[in-house]
């Protein structure tokens, strides 16, 4: 079943209204920079999808449980609301996902394979550990998402991608025709052609980083480790696929931002972490992306609504506006003992949210 529903889009060349849009992948972290990220991104977001990537890992409904206690004591706006994920391992069974969708506050689980990103190393080593545990998923409708990446040494960083689209997600795809499948970050046209020829059970989530940048902006002229993040930044020609499919209408992508904060110190280091903070300004960047594609009025779809309809939840019904009205990132924000560098720091961002 999808959402019916008339478009609240409304713009004009310097405002846009669009319905609340939401994030459908955000790392939110734990302890005392919580009240940071969660205060950044219940600014104006409607729901967030929270990655389960602790250390440890939110494997079971009950510390999902426990995780989202903590988030809720400290949002201060009633509009958000986290929703929460399971961290699958190579020992999670049908059961904690039966258990996961009774609790109520868990919405999906998260494929990592073991060692591919930030937190991963409880990952799963091969999905066929997993089988009992999909056709669960499949069976109680809840929705995997991948962290699409292999990581065997001999697969060069930049095709993992593409070498996990060939060799793990098409069999998956194939042997559980039912089960929902986010192919969360894509960075890739392999990725874009993939999502758009499979059936509706499989979507895409899209960061702003990915549409606004690519490993040029990471290398040339010295190396940035503020854009560095997993999956890498691509070539060009992978960029503009992606920005052509986030503004092309589909009703396969949406926004996930996958803003997962470093403090400045771990990602300014000669083994700097992955990861980039955007949850702060995530639909003013994505309004430069549609904008310079020509596409604002495509903004809200991608926001507000496919993303909703995916998960089968209703389109947030109150709106937001956007102003086109450019500000000055800081060039470091609070991260509870810690600073983090966000994205754009010392430059500006040129649309704005209306109070
Ligand atoms: N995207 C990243 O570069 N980092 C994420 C993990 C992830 O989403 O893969 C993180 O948790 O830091
Ligand atoms: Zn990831
Ligand atoms: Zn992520």
């Amino acid at each position: 079943m999808t959402n019916e529903r008339n478009s609240a889009t409304n713009h004009s060349n310097n405002t846009l209204t669009i319905a609340r849009p939401d994030d459908w992948h955000v790392h939110l972290r734990d302890g005392e920079v919580l009240k940071n990220t969660v205060a950044d991104i219940s600014r104006y977001i409607g729901r967030a999808i929270v990655m389960p990537n602790l250390v440890p890992p939110i494997t079971t409904a009950a510390l999902a449980k426990s995780y989202h206690k903590r988030i809720l004591a400290e949002v201060k706006n009633s509009h958000f609301k986290p929703l929460m994920t399971l961290y699958l391992t190579d020992k999670t069974t049908a059961q904690d996902i039966i258990d996961a969708k009774e609790s109520g506050v868990v919405y999906a689980a998260k494929l990592y394979p073991a060692g591919a990103t930030t937190n991963s190393s409880s990952g799963v080593t091969d999905v066929a550990n997993l089988t009992d545990v999909f056709a669960a998923m499949q069976a109680v409708d809840m929705p995997l998402l991948v962290h699409g990446e292999v990581t065997t040494a001999d697969i060069d960083i930049f095709d993992r991608e593409q070498v996990f689209i060939d060799t793990i997600l098409q069999p998956l795809v194939a042997n559980y025709p039912n089960l929902k499948i986010v192919l969360e970050h894509i960075t890739t046209k392999n990725a874009v052609d993939f999502v758009s020829a499979a059936g509706d059970n499989v979507a895409a989530t899209i960061t702003a980083h990915h549409l606004l940048y690519n490993r040029n902006d990471m290398l040339v002229g010295g190396i940035k480790p503020h854009y560095y993040c997993l999956p890498i930044l691509k070539r060009n020609t992978h960029q503009q696929a992606l920005r052509a499919a986030a503004t092309s209408g589909s009703t396969k992508f949406f926004l996930g931002t996958d803003s997962a904060p470093h403090a400045q110190h771990a990602k300014e280091s000669a083994c700097g972490c992955a990861g980039v903070y955007s949850s702060f300004a995530a639909i003013e960047l994505y309004a430069e992306v549609f904008e310079q594609e020509n596409a604002l009025d495509k903004l809200e779809a991608f926001a507000s609504i496919n993303g909703a309809n995916f998960y089968q939840l209703p389109v947030n019904t109150d709106t937001i506006t956007l102003v086109k009205k450019a500000w000055q990132v800081p060039a470091t924000m609070t991260f509870g003992g810690d600073v983090v560098v966000p994205v754009r720091a010392n430059e500006e961002i040129l649309w704005t949210v209306a109070d």
